[in-house]
């Protein structure tokens, strides 16, 4: 076993201490890192559990843990120790109006071009079709591409997660990532997600997983239409029906009680429409901390596709982007185990003068590659906006 809060060494060397390792914004409030950090010893999912229990073992009351944990579990997290939260957001300061700055962000490179992540959409139903009737047959998997961005000064972190949690109905955040060798500049992961995978507190748990998507348009009747299409979506229901009964599947050895509603609800943020289920559960067990339920849970079908292994295998195969964090699982607890994880996703990682937003959606039978490009495009929007360039830049290249 590896001892949490030595000073972890890792292929990257010793890392260094973020001036905020982790910080997140909701409607229910602000959980901010305060205090000194130390960084808990990196590895993989497998070693998680035995890692983060000397935290919950051996910490003071107000101590919390956050962070990181990337898409695929084979890879190592980053998480941090704290010795207590804050309620100042690291956007609160007195800061520069962004919509007052120079638009100086160079226009978006995609990587892969649209054309190439149609072609990997086509690619990924072929194989689906092939399938079919096969009993582990792939059913279902997400897709993502990524947008780069550069502009003459560094990004600011604060401004953009100050934009970033205007909207009232997502989860504004920021956690500090691991340096690459060449980085000049600290990295970080910042991102609006609307997707919680798991609160807990006490023995109550709490998920909300959202699957099936619909732009928002500027024009309220079609505003309305989309949504209302999307609810009446087959292809959109089947895709989040594999979302839930995998949760439900997952989570039920460790619950005496859980359950989801029949049926989806509507859930919006200001940029895109979701179909979304809330699942309620009691544990059996209130010592299961909240990140280790988040790592028995990721990655879901909303990331990731059915069967599991299958698709994380095809998304190496066929997306040239590594994923590192992005679609894996930011979010904190505290030494009861109490607290909340939510998907890695709307986000960008950012380092100095570049950022690199992401965007996934999920494939099954039914999904068209110009419809999920598209959709993807949409996606990007909360980020692109926090970034000063349109909200739909990522729309006009689709062709
Ligand atoms: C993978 C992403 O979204 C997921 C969450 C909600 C809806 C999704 C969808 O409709 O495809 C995706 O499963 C992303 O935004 O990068």
């Amino acid at each position: 076993m590896t001892l949490p809060f030595q000073n972890a060494r890792s292929t990257e060397g010793t890392p260094a201490i973020p001036d905020q390792p982790f910080a997140f914004r909701n409607s229910d409030g602000v959980i901010c890192a305060a205090g000194p950090a130390q960084p808990i010893a990196r590895g993989d999912d497998q070693t998680l559990s035995d890692r983060v229990g000397s935290f919950f073992n051996g910490a003071d009351d107000g101590a919390l843990l956050g962070g990181a944990l990337p898409f695929h579990k084979s890879e190592f997290d980053y998480l941090w120790q704290v010795d207590h939260a804050d309620k100042r957001w690291p956007g609160d300061q007195p800061k520069a109006n962004i919509q007052a700055l120079p638009a100086t962000v160079s226009r978006p490179r995609s990587q892969p071009s649209p054309q190439t992540y149609m072609q990997s959409v086509s690619q990924a139903l072929d194989i689906m079709r092939a399938e079919e009737q096969l009993p582990q047959g792939l059913n279902k998997v997400v897709l993502a591409r990524t947008l780069m961005l550069e502009q003459a000064h560094d990004f600011g972190i604060a401004d953009v997660l100050a934009k970033l949690s205007e909207d009232p109905s997502v989860t504004a955040f920021q956690v500090a990532l691991p340096n690459a060798a060449n980085d000049t500049a600290p990295r970080h992961l910042v991102g609006a997600t609307p997707e919680l995978l798991i609160r807990k507190n006490g023995t109550a748990i709490l998920s909300h997983p959202l699957a099936g998507s619909a732009r928002r348009q500027d024009d309220p009747a079609a505003d309305a239409a989309a949504a209302e299409g999307l609810k009446n979506s087959v292809k959109d229901q089947r895709e989040h029906a594999l979302v839930v009964e995998y949760i439900l599947d997952t989570l039920g050895p460790y619950c005496v009680e859980l359950g989801a509603p029949d049926g989806t609800t509507l859930t919006t943020t200001r940029s895109m429409w979701h179909l979304g289920t809330m699942i309620k559960g009691v544990l059996k067990d209130p010592d299961t901390p909240a990140v280790v339920l988040t790592s028995k849970l990721h990655p879901t079908p909303a990331v990731c596709g059915m069967p599991c292994q299958r698709a994380a295998n095809l998304i190496r195969e066929l997306e040239p982007v590594p994923r590192d964090f992005y679609a894996g699982a930011v979010g904190w607890c505290d030494r009861y185990g109490d607290g909340a994880w939510y998907l890695a996703i709307r986000c960008a990682e950012l380092c100095g003068t570049q950022a690199r937003l992401y965007a996934g959606a999920g494939i099954v039978l039914g999904s068209e590659p110009q419809l999920e490009a598209a959709e993807t495009g949409a996606k990007f929007g909360a980020l692109l906006a926090a970034l000063g360039l349109p909200r739909d830049a990522a729309l006009h290249d689709l062709n």
